[in-house]
């Protein structure tokens, strides 16, 4: 048995949209056996069954379940058209969908890992994030997933047929449905050196409260309400902020005044208010100075999960939240998680 682990993550800590994310401690988990003698002649030879959040709703067909379609296109890549014969694919999904803290990064990157090892490709994980960003086309996310830890993120700047072929429309590069309509061509191959990582340094102190609102934004929405263009003083606040941003987070005993200031955020979060009743009061209003132990807060990813990052006092912060959003007939529920160092992990029993 394969057994694929990949952490879920906070993309943008404030300032840091498309660029910052953070691996935490939930995990997405394949087990993954391949045995020909008991294959039950499953579409594109995979068996897939599922258990956790998304169960009963994530489609279980191959062609169609966003981690086994990533890695058909990882393996058609590679001119294997289908999985090994008698590939079984049992998902153990705990990170909940659509809420801020990046299920499709962890399954998008689950399905280059999937392929890598079914299809014997011999990837590097460089590579394999060039595979993920050819989908999931933000880097903080998957960097994150991947190699774990508290990132930085960049994209390269490309030749312009690379360029060209990064931005395939999705449509032609995840086919819908993958393998039901199978053309026999070859889909589009990443360009080398898409995207680059750098981990920062994570006081030890700081955990991740995480406030899971029980409801979805698709993060495809979230970004929808994003204006195309920004004004200068925007842009520098945001610049300012972010350059403080991964020294604040780094240092040891953490400076709350510091590391809140440096999660202010003026690209996305005013925007996306729209959507998720009660983030500007709940940003605005819990402080370090208001709530001792907490040391900033931000929208996790494209929400609607609140990120307060805290060295103590984690309940009283958790619950004030939990009021702020009660006030709007929200429910959520709560988490205390802490970075996830090691990224995506690959075991054998
Ligand atoms: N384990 C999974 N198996 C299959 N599909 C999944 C899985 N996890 C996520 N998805 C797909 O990804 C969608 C959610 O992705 P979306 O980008 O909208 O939110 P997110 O990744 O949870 O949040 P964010 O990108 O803001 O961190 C789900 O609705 C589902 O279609
Ligand atoms: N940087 C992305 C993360 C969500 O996938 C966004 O905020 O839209």
């Amino acid at each position: 048995m394969i057994t694929i682990r990949v952490p879920c993550s906070s993309a943008n800590i404030g300032p840091g949209f498309d660029v910052i994310g953070l691996a935490l401690s939930i995990w997405l988990e394949l087990r993954v056996d391949i045995s020909p003698a008991t294959a039950s002649g499953a579409p594109l030879n995979c068996e897939i069954s599922y258990e956790g959040d998304g169960e009963g709703e994530v489609p279980l067909t191959a062609d169609s379940n966003l981690i086994t379609r990533t890695a058909l296109y990882v393996l058609r890549c590679h001119k294997q058209r289908v999985f090994p014969v008698g590939t079984k694919v049992h998902i153990i999904n705990p990170i909940p969908l659509g809420r801020g803290l990046g299920s499709s990064g962890a399954a998008v990157v689950a399905g280059v890992v999937l392929a890598n090892e079914v299809g014997k490709l011999g990837l590097s994980k460089a590579r394999m994030l060039d595979y993920c960003l050819m989908i999931e086309r933000h880097p903080d996310n998957v960097a994150a997933a991947l190699y774990g830890g508290f990132v930085g993120t960049y994209l390269n700047d490309l030749s312009p047929e690379d360029t060209e072929r990064k931005e395939i429309p999705l449509s032609e590069v995840l086919p819908e449905p993958a393998g039901g309509v199978d053309t026999g061509l070859e889909p589009p191959e990443p360009p080398i050196g898409i995207g680059h990582y750098m981990k920062f340094p994570w006081a030890k102190e700081i955990k991740a409260i995480a406030i899971i609102p029980q409801f979805e934004v698709a993060t495809a929405k979230a970004r929808g309400v994003l204006p195309t263009s920004y004004s200068r003083a925007d842009v520098v606040f945001n610049l300012q902020r972010i350059a403080l941003l991964p020294v604040a987070l780094g240092r040891s005993p953490p400076n709350a005044e510091q590391i809140y200031l440096a999660m202010q955020d003026k690209v996305h979060q005013p925007y996306r208010k729209e959507l998720i009743p009660g983030l500007p009061e709940i940003l605005l209003s819990v402080t370090p100075k208001s709530h001792p132990g907490l040391c900033g807060i931000c929208l996790s990813g494209a929400g609607p999960t609140i990120l307060a990052l805290a060295t103590d006092n984690f309940d009283k912060i958790a619950k004030v939240i939990l009021d702020m959003f009660s006030k709007k007939d929200i429910k959520c529920e709560w988490k205390i998680l802490e970075p996830a160092e090691e990224g995506t992990t690959v075991t054998y029993s």
